[in-house]
């Protein structure tokens, strides 16, 4: 049967399948959080678990080398909306939250949390004024949100806005110069721009997973530009021999991603039935 929500777009992704089969516990499988296995939603704590991603991970967890969701989310809130708690298969994953400052290992139980300095607290103090004003100013940010993420990053969230192109747009400047007293970094994302207490990010968390685990073959499945450096992690490690695919979760918000993309599918749903595919494979 043709897939109808996936499709490959190159040989890599065409051949995937077929050599993760031969050799499943060669394989890393990294995945991304929102966008990815969730669909999005307006309040980020609504996300949840695709059904279909969660039924296909709990087979593949069993088989594959290893499985990483690598997420800019706090690894408490993936494991908490990601029911990740007594989910079968869950004996290889890890998850890297925070762009891998925070990491959790499903079979262990061990959790590495950072020291929080006090940057982020200091720049949200500062984004309430900022939203205070702009509204006090008649400029349309009602609806605008602001998501802590544990004193390590904070998120400024536009979806909720009447027009949440123009508010991120109307932020944008005030937010990163707010980044830029604190020493924060920004990171943009689909309606939200981040500050951040580190530079980190999904390239070097799955630049680190490789070489912990030593795969044979790697897929990176992600939807968004905190995504990109884990893809452009790929050619690199083609060039030491490991078989590599890109899947993108595609979507109107950021579709450049599928330039870097092995297997294009239609968002979370597309991702799902690509894992539920890899699944059928590998088993
Ligand atoms: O790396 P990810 O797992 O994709 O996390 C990236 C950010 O995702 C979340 O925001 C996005 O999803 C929200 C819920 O669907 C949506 O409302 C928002 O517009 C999206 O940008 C999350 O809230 C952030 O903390 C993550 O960093």
């Amino acid at each position: 049967m043709a897939p109808t929500t996936w499709h490959p777009v190159t040989e890599a992704g065409g051949e995937f399948a077929d050599l993760a089969a031969a050799e499943p516990d060669k394989v890393l499988l990294a995945l991304d959080f929102d966008g990815t296995l969730a669909h999005l939603v307006p309040d980020p704590e609504d996300s949840r678990m695709h059904a279909g991603s969660a039924a296909a991970l709990a087979q593949l967890g069993d088989r594959l080398g290893q499985v990483a969701i690598i997420t800019g989310r706090a690894v408490d809130a993936v494991r908490r909306l990601g029911e990740l708690e007594g989910r079968p298969g869950l004996g290889r994953l890890v998850v890297l939250g925070q762009y891998g400052v925070e990491r959790w290992d499903a079979a262990t139980g061990e959790l590495r949390e950072p020291e929080v300095g006090g940057a982020v607290a200091a720049a949200k103090r500062e984004l309430v004024e900022l939203l205070a004003e702009l509204a006090a100013a008649g400029h349309p940010v009602a609806g605008v949100h602001l998501e802590d993420k544990q004193g390590r990053a904070i998120g400024v969230h536009t979806r909720r806005a009447e027009d949440p192109e123009a508010a991120l747009a109307l932020l944008d400047e005030g937010v990163r110069g707010i980044g830029e007293r604190h020493g924060l970094h920004a990171e943009p994302g689909r309606l939200v721009i981040e500050l951040r207490s580190s530079t980190r990010s999904k390239g070097d968390a799955l630049a680190d997973l490789v070489a912990e685990f030593s795969p044979g073959l790697v897929a990176m499945v992600g939807d968004d530009l905190g995504d990109l450096p884990a893809f452009e992690l790929l050619p690199r490690l083609r060039e030491r021999g490991i078989a590599c695919c890109a899947v993108v979760s595609s979507s109107q918000e950021q579709p450049a991603l599928t330039e870097v993309a092995d297997v294009v599918c239609d968002g979370p749903d597309g991702v799902a039935d690509w894992l539920t595919e890899l699944a059928r494979r590998v088993s």
